[in-house]
C-alpha cells in the first residue's frame, strides 16, 4: 500500500483537485493521501500558509483582520464551487478561523502555529468531502485523534516515536484516508507545526508508520533535476538518488523536497518516489537506499543563500586547548546552531544562517570572543551562498574539486570558503550570493553538459 502526499501546487484549485481524484482513484493501493494547503496556482499567487501567516500577524498587531480573513475563506470558497461542493464548507471553514482567532495570545508562537495549520487542516476536509461526494470512500483523520505527538520546538517539531505506534493503528481503517500535512500535537495537547515544506515530513512519518510499500510525493515537476530547473535551462531529470544524496541535496536548496522528510522512510528503508500530478504516467525520480551506478561522479548541483560568516583569528590558536569549544558555547548561549568550521592555523570561520542573527547579537558575540578569547580579529561578513556538489560517486573520483575550483574561477568569483564533507558525498562552497546563478551554471556545464556545448 502507498502514502501519497499532494503538495501545495497539487492542490491549489479545483482543477487541481480533481487530477489528485484522478491519481487516486487510478491505483486502488493509495489508501493514504497526505495534503497541503493550497499552493500558488499561477508565479505572483499567494500560498494560503502566507496568507495565514499574514493573518496571524494582523490579529497580534490588532489591525483589521476582515480583509485578511476573506482573502483565506475565498480561496477555499473558488474550490468549493469549482468542485461543486455544498458552500456551507466555506462557512464552517470561516468559523473555525475565527475561532483559532479568539483563542489566547499569551504564547504568540502558539496561536501562529494553530492558525497557520489551519490551512491544511480546513483543505483535508475539503478534499475528502469532495472524495465522499464523487463516491470514492474517504475520511478526513485529524492528527490529534490519530495521535501524531510531537516535541515541543517552535517551528520546527519532530514526531516522538510513540506517534509511529499511534498512526500504525491507520491501517485497520477501510476508507481512503485523507490527511492534513505540516503539524501535529505535544502530549499536553498543543499544537505545533513543521518547519515550512514541512508536508513532506508528515507524509513520510505516516509512510513509516503504516509500513508503506512506496511513499509518493506529488509536485509540479516531472522529476528532480540535477539542478534547480529556475536557474538552470531544461536541467537532466535523476532517475534514482540515494536517501544520502537526496538529504545533502534537499538541504542545501533542492526545494522539491524536505531534507527532514528523508529520516522516517530511511529508517525503515521505504522507498520515495517524486511524481507530477499533472503528468502521472512520468517515472518520476525514487529516492532509494542504494542506486544503480552510473558514470557521473555527480548527481546534483545546488545552492542556498542567506548565510553569514563569523571570522575570528589568533596567532597561535592551533596551539590553544579548547579554543574551539569555547567559541561554539557563545554562539550556543545565543541559541545559534552552524553549518560548517573551516579553519586554519591561527584562524577559523564559522558559518551560519543569517536568519539567527541580529545587529544586538552580533556586538555582542564579536565583543565576547574579543574580551574572552582574546581573538586579535573578530567580524562578520553577510551575504553568503553555499554551492554543494553531491554525488556518491565522488568519494573515489580524483580530480572533481579541482574541477570545480576551475569551473569556479572561470566565472570570475572568489571562493571564500571549501568544505568537502567527511562523508566524502559532498563538496561544499562558501560564496557571494551574487555570484550564486552563474556559480551554478558553470558547475553545472562541467559536470553534466555535453563537452561540446560548454
Ligand atoms: N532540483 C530540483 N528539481 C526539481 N524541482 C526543483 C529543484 N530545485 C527546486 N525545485 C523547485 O521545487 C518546486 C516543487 O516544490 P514545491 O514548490 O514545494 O512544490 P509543492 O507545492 O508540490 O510542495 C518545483 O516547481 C521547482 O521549481
Ligand atoms: N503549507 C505549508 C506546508 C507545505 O508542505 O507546503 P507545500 O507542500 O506547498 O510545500 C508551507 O507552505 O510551508
Amino acid at each position: 500500500m502507498k502514502v501519497s502526499k499532494f503538495g501545495g501546487t497539487s492542490v491549489a484549485s479545483a482543477e487541481q483537485i480533481k487530477k489528485v481524484a484522478a491519481i487516486v482513484q487510478a491505483d486502488s493501493s493509495r489508501k493514504f493521501i497526505v495534503v497541503s494547503a493550497p499552493g500558488k496556482r499561477f508565479d505572483a499567487d499567494k500560498k494560503v500558509t502566507d496568507l495565514l501567516i499574514e493573518l496571524a500577524n494582523a490579529a497580534i498587531h490588532k489591525e483589521d483582520v476582515e480583509e485578511k480573513l476573506h482573502n483565506v475563506v475565498n480561496r477555499y470558497k473558488e474550490i468549493a464551487v469549482g468542485l461543486g461542493l455544498d458552500l456551507t464548507i466555506c462557512e464552517v471553514i470561516k468559523q473555525d478561523l475565527n475561532s483559532r482567532l479568539c483563542e489566547s495570545q499569551s504564547n504568540l508562537e502558539l496561536f501562529v502555529d494553530n492558525i497557520k495549520a489551519s490551512g491544511e487542516d480546513n483543505n483535508a476536509k475539503l478534499i475528502s468531502a469532495y472524495f465522499t461526494s464523487i463516491g470514492m470512500p474517504a475520511v478526513y483523520v485529524n492528527p490529534k485523534i490519530a495521535g501524531l505527538i510531537v516535541n515541543d520546538l517552535p517551528d520546527r517539531a519532530q514526531a516522538l516515536p510513540v506517534a509511529y505506534e499511534n498512526l500504525s493503528k491507520l491501517q485497520n481503517v477501510s476508507e481512503i484516508i485523507v490527511f492534513p500535512g505540516f503539524f501535529g500535537y505535544t502530549k499536553e495537547g498543543r499544537l505545533r507545526t513543521f518547519d515550512r515544506g514541512g508536508s513532506d515530513i508528515t507524509g513520510s512519518i505516516l509512510a513509516a508508520s503504516v509500513q508503506a510499500d512506496l511513499y509518493e510525493n506529488f509536485t509540479d515537476v516531472d522529476s528532480v533535476f540535477c539542478a534547480n530547473p529556475r536557474v538552470v535551462n531544461s536541467p537532466m531529470e535523476i532517475e534514482e538518488i540515494t536517501y544520502r544524496e537526496m538529504r545533502e541535496l534537499s538541504y542545501a536548496g533542492f526545494s522539491v523536497f524536505h531534507d527532514e522528510a528523508l529520516m522516517p522512510v530511511y529508517k525503515r528503508g521505504i522507498p520515495v518516489c517524486i511524481k507530477n500530478t499533472n503528468n502521472p504516467s512520468a517515472p518520476g525520480t525514487r529516492i532509494v537506499a542504494e542506486r544503480k551506478a552510473n558514470h557521473r561522479p555527480v548527481t546534483g548541483i545546488t545552492a542556498d543563500s542567506g548565510f553569514s560568516i563569523l571570522y575570528v583569528s589568533k596567532y597561535l590558536m592551533n596551539r590553544e586547548i579548547g579554543f574551539g569549544r569555547k567559541l561554539l558555547q557563545i554562539l550556543e548561549e545565543e541559541y545559534i546552531s552552524y553549518e560548517h568550521t573551516p579553519s586554519g592555523l591561527d584562524d577559523i570561520s564559522v558559518i551560519m544562517r543569517s536568519h539567527q542573527l541580529t545587529p544586538e547579537k552580533e556586538v555582542r558575540i564579536m565583543k565576547r570572543v574579543v574580551n574572552e578569547l582574546h581573538a586579535e580579529d573578530v567580524h562578520f561578513r553577510h551575504e553568503f551562498s553555499m554551492i554543494v556538489i553531491v554525488g556518491e560517486g565522488m568519494n573515489n573520483s580524483t580530480g572533481l574539486a579541482a574541477r570545480a575550483a576551475t569551473a569556479i574561477s572561470r566565472t570570475g568569483a572568489n571562493i571564500e570558503m571549501i568544505n568537502q564533507g567527511s562523508s566524502e558525498v559532498s563538496l561544499a562552497f562558501g560564496v557571494h550570493k551574487s555570484n550564486e546563478n552563474k556559480i551554478l551554471q558553470a558547475l553545472y556545464s562541467e559536470f553534466f553538459a555535453p563537452v561540446s556545448a560548454r
